[in-house]
Formats: C-alpha cells, structure tokens, sequence
C-alpha cells in the first residue's frame, strides 16, 4: 500500500468455518469424544459437493489442504488471492477467544466452565440470580443446548415466572426468559446484574436468550444480546480508533469486544441483513477506516444444530455475498475472510470444535502466506492501515 491514510480494511469473520488440524485438537471435547479429526469445512463438503467459486478462488480449498491434509469435493482452484491457514493459542475453543486473539490479544487465562452436572451453578450463584430476578428460584442449571430446553421448560416458566438459566461446553451462562411474560427489557437488566456476579469468576459471557411463543410452539427471538468480558489488552479496534481511524461493528462484533474500540454498530436480525450492511459499507466506508464483521448463523443455526445441509447451504449463500463485497472494494483496500473455531455439524455434541481456520485476502494480489498464528491477522492489518503495531503477531503483508 502506498498511501496508508486511503486504503481501508475489512475482517470478515465466518464463524465457525474451520478447516481441521488444530494441533492442540486432542485437549478439547465434545462430551467424552476429543476434537481430533473434527473439520467443518472438508465433512461438509464430503456430505455435498460445495460450490463456493469466490472464496475458493482466493484460496479456500488450498488453504483446507493446508491446514489439514484434506481435499473437498467442489473446493481447490488454484488460489488468486492471499491464502493461508491460522492455528489458536488462546486456551479455548469459543467465540470470545478467537475474536479477541484475531484482534491481537490471546486470551491470559483459563475460562470457567460450569461443570455438566445437575445443579450446574453454585448454590449461592443461583440464589443470586433468583434474588436479582425477584424470583423464587431458577429453572434449568444445567448443560442445554438452547432451542431443546425452551421446549422442555418454556412451560414451567410461564407458570412459575422463573427464569431458565443453563450453560454449555462454553464459558457462558445463558438466561432464557419469555419476551412478553417477563419482559426484554428486565430479562437485559438481569443479565447485566448477572455478568457483575460471573465476570469475577472468568466466566466469558452472560446471555440474554429471549423467546416467545405457547407450550408446543416457543421460539427464540432475534433479540439474543451478549454481555462479555472486556479484552484483557488492547486490540486492534483499540489501535485503529486511538489513531483516529472510523471502525465500524457488523453483527456481533461490538458485544464481543464489550463495545471497546467500536465506533459505529451494524446490527441485523439476519446474516442477511448483515450481508446488506456490509456492501454498502464496502461502498461507503472512509478511507483508512476498519470494518470488523462477524456471520453468526453458521455456527448458531447449522454447527450447533449439526445441521450439514443447511450450513453447505449458508456456505454457498455466503460465498456469493463475498463476491458481491469484492466487486465493491477499492484499489488500496484489503479484505480477510477468516473464522474464530470450528463447529463440525457432523460431530459428535452439540458444541464448537478446536481447528484451524482459513485466512484469505484480497487485494494484494496472490500471496501464499503458510500457517500464521490468529494474532498475525491483527498484525497485518494494522501493518496495512499504517496503525502502531497491534499484539505479539507478525504482519504477512
Ligand atoms: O444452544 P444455544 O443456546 O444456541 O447455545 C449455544 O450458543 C452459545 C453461545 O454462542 C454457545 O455456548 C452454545 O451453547
Ligand atoms: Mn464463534
Ligand atoms: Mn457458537
């Protein structure tokens, strides 16, 4: 780049799209069963051919082959753009860790976990929840996964008023309420009196899951709101907005980094809605500005739900909003399509699983950069908007 005040950049993270070979896969679990061998990308495109001709010209298939050894079926053009493959440090497998860690902070601690027994939470824990509630108590305490225990509990809750707390594999605490029967806004403000209680404890996030709907018919809302711990350093929003850079948040993006270093917020109700944000953020965006966006539904519509049709689906519709965004870049720009962790929908569970994840760029024509860490992805775009280094990464520009 030769005037570092013009060119923008766009981190476009597909969450959940890993491509196997995590060396550390081996310590991370779904229940009983390790994550090795799990790769999203490479067993979806062996239950169906994918057809991803953006993404795969840039580098996707090669990348894939990279980083796990695999071929798939419809994917391995000879890559045009910058491709590469990018292994975690951060000692979790979660959204959190991989973000902050793309932005140039690796995560310094264990997590907690709530253990997968029945009660899950301290007893104390739960008393508190319920007195900040101003309930008699709470429904769930348990490992659930989301959409299964609204249809198991949805009923008990409209009867008693209680609110339906559970966990995962993660380092959440998700608070599931009835948005009309017990209100959005007070199911918000729980949630805030929660994470004070649980962000001591390094538990990554409280999450309000609202959901409406009768006994037989409950459904969640699109009103999901994230309460995360701040980034333990500074980031590379930090950095772009310390130099007076405009950083613009796609989808769940602020929640993540605890609205740090976001300067305008994108939300959507839909990775559609998204998509529509982000082309004309590929328009508009000011020069030197830092477009940070994530697409959820892979992961919380088909990984978590081990649905492989409908994410080779959301795969392909993906891949064609990709190349509508690379039609509207500019000389000067350089977008990365890249990922946080894995959720292999034909995997044991119902949670993430530990792998590499692809790194492909336009803009700076073909470039193949090899294995990089996640925090080199931070490195090389502060290197390309002329930002003070950003974190431990080196820049592969
Ligand atoms: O089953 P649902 O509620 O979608 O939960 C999933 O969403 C959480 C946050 O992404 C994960 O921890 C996983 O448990
Ligand atoms: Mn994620
Ligand atoms: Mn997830």
């Amino acid at each position: 780049m030769t005037d570092p005040t013009q060119g923008r950049a766009f981190l476009i993270v597909m969450d959940s799209v890993g491509i196997g070979g995590a060396p550390d896969a081996a310590g991370f679990f779904n229940g009983d069963v390790p994550d090795s061998g799990a790769n999203t990308l490479a067993h979806i495109a062996r239950a169906r051919p994918l057809a991803m001709p953006h993404l795969d010209a840039l580098g996707l298939g090669a990348a894939l082959r990279l980083a796990s050894g695999q071929d798939a079926p419809g994917l391995g053009a000879a890559p045009q753009g910058l491709w590469g493959a990018a292994t975690e440090v951060s000692p979790g497998k979660d959204t959190p860790s991989g973000h902050w860690e793309l932005a140039g902070v690796p995560v310094p601690w264990d997590w907690h976990y709530f253990p997968d027994t029945r009660p899950s939470f301290p007893a104390d824990l739960s008393r508190r929840i319920a007195a900040a509630a101003g309930t008699g108590g709470i429904l769930g305490d348990e490992h659930a996964s989301g959409t299964e225990i609204i249809a198991r509990l949805g009923d008990e809750h409209l009867r008693t008023g209680w609110p339906i707390c559970y966990t995962s594999a993660d380092s959440v605490l998700q608070i599931a309420a009835h948005e009309e029967a017990f209100g959005l806004e007070r199911l918000y403000s729980l949630c805030v009196e929660v994470a004070a209680m649980v962000h001591p404890m390094r538990v990554g996030r409280v999450i309000a899951r609202p959901f409406i709907g009768g006994p037989g018919s409950f459904a969640r809302t699109p009103n999901r709101r994230d309460y995360a711990i701040a980034p333990p350093g500074d980031t590379l929003l930090d950095a772009a907005m310390r130099s007076g850079r405009v950083t613009h948040s796609v989808g769940k993006i602020g929640d993540i980094f605890s609205h740090r270093g976001i300067g305008a917020e994108h939300k959507g109700k839909s990775d559609a809605d998204l998509a529509a944000q982000l082309l004309t953020l590929a328009e508009t965006a000011e020069p030197g500005s830092l477009t940070f966006a994530n697409f959820v539904e892979f992961d919380s519509l088909y990984g978590h739900r081990r649905d492989i049709e409908g994410y080779a689906r959301a795969l392909e519709w993906f891949d064609g909003v990709a190349g509508q965004v690379m039609a509207r870049l500019r000389p000067g720009d350089l977008a990365i399509f890249t990922a946080d962790h894995g959720n292999d929908p034909s995997w044991t569970g119902t949670d993430h699983t530990r792998e590499r994840v692809p790194v492909l760029g336009w803009g700076l024509g073909p470039r193949a950069i090899g294995q990089v860490g996640f925090v080199d992805v931070a490195a090389s775009i502060a290197a390309h908007l002329g930002l003070q280094p950003v974190g431990p990464g080196k820049s592969f520009l």
